[in-house]
């Protein structure tokens, strides 16, 4: 199965970050672009890339010239580089994406939007596919379509054709780490996309599962819950956060807590995900914490913004 000669990276958060370098150092993928709206994402995702390569060089895992060849392979398109509103979907057109790899915010709008720029701006057969963590593939899918115009309809041959080539390809945090790769076909996704999304999971290094296309997929709906009764009973006083970190490390394995867990992942996605469960099941069993809501509204969102659960 063909890999991608040029893939697109969105969002240059902890994720974007990841995917691309596995993307570049282990699929060996010649042209990765990483292109976040917010240039400081790009230069803190290269430097972090950067520390990343040379911890591998220095435990001998990677050799220094396949820690440069990775890092020249990688190309960042910020806002200023790109004019207008849809200037960078335009410019990842222009240099020849035919995969890519969305890891932007879950919010669906902001999913939808990109997934139109990337209809209007990118070849028709470029694979498009999502990381979100729990955002239906299906809609974004039909977002996809609706990039085409009013007069492309989801259900024409057109219409098909274009949502055929969307996909949920699910990493985990951290990427270089975990050998995961959930893969997601929407109710639309062609069988050559899914092989090709599989294709490129699996040069990147990863085991590959497969989930239908549910809120929260196979992880996310046994993960979430879980990390929200954590929080839930840190707000209801049942124990103290280390208490609860350390129940689940030393009583049953785990290799960190409930809390430290979200805080890696970022409470900011936790909740998202958790309000995508609720809202797409109606089940009260996924209402979120209003702790965890708090917090996300004070800005402690974990590891990346210096304070969660812990401090950082
Ligand atoms: N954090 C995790 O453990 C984890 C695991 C698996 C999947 N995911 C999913 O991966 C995606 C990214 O998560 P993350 O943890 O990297 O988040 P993050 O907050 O670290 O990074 C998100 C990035 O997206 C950028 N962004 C926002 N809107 C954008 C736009 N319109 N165009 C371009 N860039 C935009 C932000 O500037 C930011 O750099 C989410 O969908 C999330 O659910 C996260």
């Amino acid at each position: 199965m063909a890999l991608p000669r040029t893939l697109s990276v969105i969002g240059a958060g902890q994720m974007g970050v990841g995917i691309a370098l596995v993307a570049s150092l282990r699929a060996q993928i010649p042209k990765v672009l990483l292109y976040d709206r917010d240039p400081a994402q790009i230069t803190k995702g290269l430097a972090f890339m950067d520390k990343l390569l040379q911890k591998d060089v220095s435990k001998g895992k990677i050799s220094e010239e396949q820690a440069k060849a990775a890092k020249e392979r990688i190309i960042s398109v910020s806002h200023s580089s790109a004019t207008g509103e849809s200037g960078w979907a335009r410019e990842l057109g222009e240099r020849g994406t035919d995969m890519v790899v969305e890891a932007a915010s879950e919010r669906l709008s902001i999913k939808e939007n990109i997934f139109q720029a990337l209809t209007q701006n990118l070849s028709k057969d470029a694979v498009l596919a999502s990381n979100t963590s729990s955002i239906s593939i299906t809609k974004l899918a039909g977002a996809a379509v609706d990039g085409l115009g009013a007069s492309v309809s989801r259900a024409s041959e057109e219409g098909k054709a274009c949502a055929g080539r969307v996909v949920g390809v699910h990493f985990f945090n951290p990427v270089p780490v975990m050998k995961l790769c959930e893969v997601i076909p929407g109710l639309q996704t062609s069988d050559a996309t899914l092989e090709r999304a599989r294709a490129f999971a699996v040069a990147c290094g990863k085991e590959v599962t497969t989930s239908k296309d549910v809120p929260g997929f196979v992880s996310n709906a046994l993960l979430m819950p879980f990390l929200n009764e954590a929080i839930m009973c840190l707000e209801s006083g049942t124990a103290t956060r280390d208490d609860i970190d350390k129940t689940l490390r030393l009583g049953m394995g785990h290799p960190m807590g409930p809390l430290q867990l979200a805080d890696f992942i970022g409470l900011d996605t936790c909740l998202a995900i958790q309000e995508t469960l609720y809202d797409g099941t109606r089940d009260s069993k996924y209402r979120p914490s209003v702790l965890l809501g708090r917090m996300v509204d004070a800005g402690w969102l974990g590891k990346k913004s210096g304070k969660g659960f812990y401090d950082y």
